[in-house]
């Protein structure tokens, strides 16, 4: 089955008992057993069929054996930190959401995990950090905000040969633009309120994994923990994923666009975009991604005021998420990536200035004269 048509029949695409083509919101916490233990559910968070046929979806699309959904991307990294222990050690990648650096910082470190923050592009680095007790290389590519590309394929490899477990946050790409488990990675994980869900309608996370082993880990960490995904969720979510690849031809389009129309504005100084040929990660993200996603990160040029642009900007919405059919724009700094310490984030090149946008899938003209306006305001 081609990625499109997996969308619509991937997973569990129709309800087993009815036949309905759109799976019902089984609003249960329990299930009847005639005979005890018999039978397929027993209690929701254990496992719900509608929670099941967005895993099942999920699995199938990123190439891998198990899915499991979560209330959110966050709940969904701290189970797969949850596989872990005190005293194991882990490279972190250098450019990771701010809630995943507060995670690591704040919660994690406290549990004694040890963390080493490392430029994951910098594959000599990589296998530098690593030490006996490092159990996992994580790793977010497309980064959020500055939208850095590592080679996922090379990652995977040293993780392999170390013993370590890969794990990446796909939340930026979606498993249109790129499939990691293909790639040779052991974990993928989503915010799927992102582009997956695609509507600015849903919280939910999602983790993917192939080894059926670890697969039971992952499984028994969700019913043990139990940040599951709720049914009517589920349902949001399984709607929303059957139009992913329509909304990311006119993402990939519109963002190519407003990346040409950025590239020539005398007012930007440097543009973070995979697509620049210009951009050191351009090769990388060429070789692994199938177009080069939705996400755009620009400065503007020293003296004009970020939060003066964004303010008057009028389609594009100024709001923390990405991924939405409707364009975002956020100042990371004081926005998505507040929790980091500024020095910690200053360290690892998201300055005060940066502006992030998330382009929709509205109309190319009016998004470009929507910036055009605004830049017009900064010029005044
Ligand atoms: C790349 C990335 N991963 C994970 C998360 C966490 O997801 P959620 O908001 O669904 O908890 C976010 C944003 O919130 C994100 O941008
Ligand atoms: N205020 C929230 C931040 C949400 S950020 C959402 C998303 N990951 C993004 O990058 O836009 C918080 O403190 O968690």
């Amino acid at each position: 089955m081609e990625f499109g048509t997996k969308l619509i029949h991937g997973g569990i695409s129709e309800d087993e008992f009815t036949g309905a083509t759109s799976i019902p919101i089984y609003m249960a916490s329990t299930f009847h057993q005639n005979k005890i233990g018999e039978g397929k559910y027993e209690y929701s968070r254990s496992g719900n069929p509608t929670r099941e046929a967005v895993e099942k979806l999920i699995a199938d699309l990123e190439g891998g054996n198990d899915g499991f959904a979560f209330a959110s991307g966050s709940a969904a990294i701290n189970t797969v930190f949850s596989l872990f222990s005190a005293g194991d050690h882990f490279i972190v990648g250098n450019d990771v959401y701010g809630g995943t650096f507060r995670l690591i910082n704040s919660v994690l470190k406290r549990f004694g995990m040890t963390f080493t923050i490392v430029d994951t592009r910098d594959l000599e680095a990589v296998k530098q950090a690593i030490t006996p007790e490092t159990k996992a290389i994580y790793l977010e590519t497309p980064t959020n905000p500055l939208l850095r590309v590592t080679d996922i394929a090379a990652v995977a490899d040293i993780a392999k040969q170390h013993g370590v477990l890969s794990i990446i946050d796909n939340t930026f790409a979606s498993p249109y633009i790129q499939r990691p488990i293909e790639l040779g990675v052991d974990i993928v994980l989503h915010s799927a309120s992102k582009y997956l869900g695609g509507h600015s309608d849903v919280i939910a996370g999602l983790i993917v994994t192939k080894d059926p082993e670890l697969g039971e880990q992952i499984g028994f960490l969700q019913n043990a923990i139990g940040g599951v995904l709720a049914p009517q969720e589920s349902w949001l979510l399984q709607r929303g994923i059957k139009t992913l690849s329509l909304r990311m031809q006119a993402h990939l389009k519109n963002a190519q666009a407003v990346f040409d129309y950025l590239n020539k504005q005398p007012m930007v100084s440097k543009i973070y975009y995979p697509g620049d040929p210009e951009n050191p990660d351009y090769e990388v993200a060429k070789k692994q991604m199938h177009g080069f996603g939705a996400m755009i990160s620009f400065e503007l040029k020293p003296g004009l005021d970020p939060k003066a642009f964004v303010e008057q900007l009028r389609v594009i919405t100024l709001a923390e998420s990405l991924g939405a059919i409707e364009s975002l724009v956020e100042v990371p700094a004081v926005m998505t990536h507040g929790a980091i310490p500024r020095d910690i984030r200053l360290q690892n090149g998201i300055k005060d200035e940066l502006i992030r946008l998330s382009v929709g899938i509205e109309d190319q003209a009016d998004l470009l004269a929507d910036l055009a306006h605004a830049f017009q305001y900064l010029g005044d």
